[in-house]
């Protein structure tokens, strides 16, 4: 689809940059992924596979890889940022002396920064000043893009340019890309589904039913959209790709690796077991702590999250905390229509029916 070949450069080697790279490259660009690991990069040129992140897929030949941060920069028109949210900053800072503000710079990754509560694109900002700064959100895993399975992403960014030019960049027969101006909605979108997903997980494993998981994403929906517009987020957002598309999708499948960590927890591991059979990045782990601490902060009531953050940390067991949450108090539908408290002040007035 793309009209002419656009140099792309992918920082970060695991599973979603390599996916990423792959589409773009499929898509007719020049490619070139950054990581740590020589023998990763040597891997990748030589036999066309990522053996650690994604062993079974067979990378487009396009795709160089190289530990050259300069190497792979220089001359990249678009630069996709695949970095797990706690090292975001520091590949940002050593790859800014061969960033130009004439570049599109694009992050990947659903998480926030611990300290300062940035999403990442805020970080990107903060380092570089630059304006053609967007992000990509949506239902996306890895491992089945890399199977060419049919999905859609969200690129959001308050640049046209940068609308545009990752839609060229990536839609393919099999990879649409929608375009949104919300960008702190879909990125929060990303971030915040993370917890749920190891809610989902955590349910499944413990042998809850459908109309439960379906309760749960509703409600989660409800949480993250009341979180979002509280920091300034667009409510309508959380309806496209980013909100429930990808809450959808991780809170369903075995191949989100948040989704593994409960699961693994709900079969009665504990987190630091379940995190280091994984192997890879789960964000959600630390999203739900720093959303939490946020959510007192502002007065957003989030129950669901913190119910999740005392099982993950307080070693409350997850059917109790199920149980305590059944138990709470009865609340609006859709709190846009309804507004939680009005159901609040109608049950203060009709009390003592029920006592
Ligand atoms: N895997 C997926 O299905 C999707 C992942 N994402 C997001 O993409 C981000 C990256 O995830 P994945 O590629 O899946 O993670 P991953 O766990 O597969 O790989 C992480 C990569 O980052 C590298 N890395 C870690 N610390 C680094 C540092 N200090 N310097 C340089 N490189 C470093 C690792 O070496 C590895 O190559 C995450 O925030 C995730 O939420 C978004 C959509 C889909
Ligand atoms: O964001 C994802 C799919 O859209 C990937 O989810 P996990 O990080 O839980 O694997």
């Amino acid at each position: 689809m793309a009209e002419q070949q656009i140099k792309v450069a992918v920082l970060g080697g695991g599973s979603f940059g390599t996916a990423l790279a792959s589409i773009a490259a499929d898509n007719g660009a020049q490619v070139r992924q950054w990581m740590r690991d020589e023998v990763l990069v040597a891997q990748i040129n030589q036999e066309h596979r990522n053996g650690r992140y994604l062993p079974h897929y067979a990378i487009n030949p396009a795709v160089t890889a190289s530990t050259d941060l300069q190497a792979v920069l220089e001359e990249a028109e678009l630069v996709l940022i695949a970095i797990p949210s706690k090292a975001f900053r520091s590949v940002v800072q050593a790859a800014k002396p061969w960033l130009s503000a004439s570049q599109i710079l694009v992050s990947t990754t659903k998480g926030i920064e611990q300290d300062s509560f940035f999403l990442m694109s805020q970080v990107l900002e903060q380092e570089t000043g630059f304006t053609h700064i967007g992000v990509i959100a949506g239902p996306n895993l890895a491992s089945e893009i890399a199977d060419k399975q049919l999905t859609a992403t969200v690129i959001a960014s308050a640049d046209a340019l940068t609308r545009t030019r990752v839609q060229q960049a990536l839609g393919c027969r099999y990879f649409r890309v929608y375009a949104s101006n919300d960008r702190h909605g879909v990125e929060l979108g990303g971030a915040l589904k993370n917890i749920y997903a190891i809610a989902a997980g955590m349910a499944a494993a413990l042998g809850m039913g459908e109309n439960t998981r379906s309760m749960l994403m509703t409600r989660a929906l409800a949480e993250m959209s009341r979180f979002a517009v509280a920091q300034g987020a667009n409510p309508m957002t959380f309806l496209g790709l980013a909100g429930v598309g990808d809450l959808i999708v991780t809170c369903s499948s075995s191949l989100s690796r948040n989704y593994r960590v409960g699961y693994a927890m709900g079969e009665g591991r504990s987190l630091e077991e379940a995190v280091s059979a994984l192997g890879q990045v789960a964000e959600g782990v630390n999203t739900v702590k720093l959303v939490c601490a946020k959510a007192q902060e502002m007065g957003v009531y989030m129950p669901l999250a913190e119910g999740l953050y005392h099982v993950l940390f307080d070693g409350v067991p997850a059917k109790e905390m199920a149980r305590t949450l059944m138990m709470g108090e009865q609340s609006s539908d859709v709190e846009f229509i309804l507004p939680r408290e009005a159901v609040q002040q109608a049950h203060q007035k009709n009390r003592g029916w029920h006592e």
